[in-house]
């Protein structure tokens, strides 16, 4: 199971296709279009997300509602296009038109600079267009297949808010998944504390008008899954490597951590292995959940815990300086539009980048071209594990 997207920010439109998925999955728009809506909401973000209204369109992959097992295509339009048809068309355009539409000034804390030099590209433009994180609309509908085959397989996953600006929202272990979904989904900043989530609103409306942006602290949360999905036996298997790395992509991530993370380092060893137990009714389980469902590089049957850091927008209405490639010259960036904070949004990409790598996972341990066969292979094995 892989996925490729492809498209530039204010181009024409975003393209995704996902290839793995067994046949005879129920599958349709409304799936993926939910987790889209989702998406684009959260307090924080700036103009370009009232222009978008992000739908998708399934282009192949898909009849009657169902699964064909061949390549799943989907296309997001970008409706902001309209807007940008002279600048991004594909046709060539005359020399004092191009020399007028050149960006040449990086932004710290973008892909500007280092791509450009990556690239040999004199007009910033052609960087920024696909490093922006309008890409991530086309990552969710991959990771919302890859949530509606999970959902199938009654294993739930939700991405919530834990921090915003330093402002935590309060830890609630016991709370059941679909409490977790609702309050998350209730809450303007997607996070699971009310009180905090208040707070976070305040000084992402602080941030804005200081013309400053701010970072936070995403979880995402999965039930259902049983132990010994992934391998310890060599690096590219080992299940949380790869979430890891997932979560690691997400535009502006800059750390990821399971379960205590790196609160581990600060315990004794007592403190933070979960012990073993077992009953007649659920087979083995652990006590507590320190390691956030992972051990080995397999899931142990406990409830999977991944937190991911999104550092601050870079691009700032408080200008960084900055030095033009053309002249040389240092000046203040300025900028027109952008988001103040997208930790709610980047919340609910991380649980769809999160799905995508579980379902691969799954599919590589129980491979079935055919959807139901890969249920009650799964089945089987969750059934051989509480007997063990
Ligand atoms: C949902 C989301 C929205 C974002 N919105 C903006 C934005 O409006 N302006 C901006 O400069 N960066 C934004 N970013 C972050 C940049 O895309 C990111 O910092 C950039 O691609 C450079 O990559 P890096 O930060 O991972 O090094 C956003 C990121 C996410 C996940
Ligand atoms: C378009 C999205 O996010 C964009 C990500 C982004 C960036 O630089 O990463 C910059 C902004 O775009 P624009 O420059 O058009 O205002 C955000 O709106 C989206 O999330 O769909």
């Amino acid at each position: 199971m892989r996925y490729l997207t492809a498209g530039e920010s204010h181009g024409k439109q975003l393209t995704t296709i996902v290839e793995g998925i067994p046949s005879l999955m129920p599958l349709t728009k409304e799936n993926i279009n939910e987790s889209l809506l989702r998406r684009q909401k959260g307090h924080g973000r700036g103009k370009r997300m009232q222009i978008e209204k992000d739908l998708v369109e399934i282009a192949g992959g898909v009849r009657h509602g169902y699964t064909l097992g061949s390549p799943i295509a989907m296309v997001i339009h970008n409706d902001d296009f309209k807007h940008w048809v002279d600048v991004m068309g594909e046709d060539p355009i005359d020399t004092d038109q191009k020399i007028r539409r050149t960006v040449t000034r990086p932004r710290p804390g973008h892909a500007d600079l280092n791509g450009a030099l990556k690239y040999g590209h004199r007009d910033i433009r052609n960087i920024l267009e696909r490093s922006s994180a309008r890409e991530t609309a086309a990552r969710v509908a991959a990771g919302a297949v890859a949530k509606t085959l999970l959902s199938n397989l009654d294993i739930k996953i939700v991405g919530y808010v834990r921090e915003i600006a330093g402002i935590q929202a309060e830890e609630y272990p016991e709370m059941s998944m679909d409490d977790r979904v609702k309050v998350s989904e209730a809450s303007p900043v997607r996070s699971l504390d009310s009180k905090a989530g208040q707070k976070m609103m305040d000084a992402i409306d602080k941030a804005k008008k200081d013309g400053d942006s701010i970072g936070g602290v995403c979880e995402v949360y999965i039930e259902g899954m049983p132990a010994g999905v992934g391998s310890y036996v060599h690096y590219d298997r080992k299940l949380d490597g790869r979430i890891a790395g997932a979560v690691q992509s997400i535009n502006a991530f800059k750390g990821v951590e399971f379960g205590l993370g790196f609160e581990a380092a600060r315990r004794n060893g007592s403190q933070v292995h979960d012990e073993i137990a077992w009953d007649k009714e659920n087979g083995y389980y652990r006590k507590t959940n320190r390691l956030g469902g992972f051990e080995g590089g397999m899931t142990t049957g406990m409830p999977i815990v991944v937190k991911g850091v999104m550092k601050p927008i870079p691009t700032l209405y408080k200008p960084l300086q900055s030095v033009d490639i053309e002249t040389k010259e240092a000046f203040n960036a300025s900028i027109e539009r952008s988001d103040s904070c997208a930790v709610p949004a980047a919340a609910v990409v991380m649980e769809h980048v999160v799905a995508f790598e579980v379902a691969k996972a799954l599919l590589e341990q129980f491979p079935h071209d055919q959807f139901p066969k890969l249920k009650e292979a799964l089945d089987a094995y969750r059934e051989e594990i509480r007997c063990f």
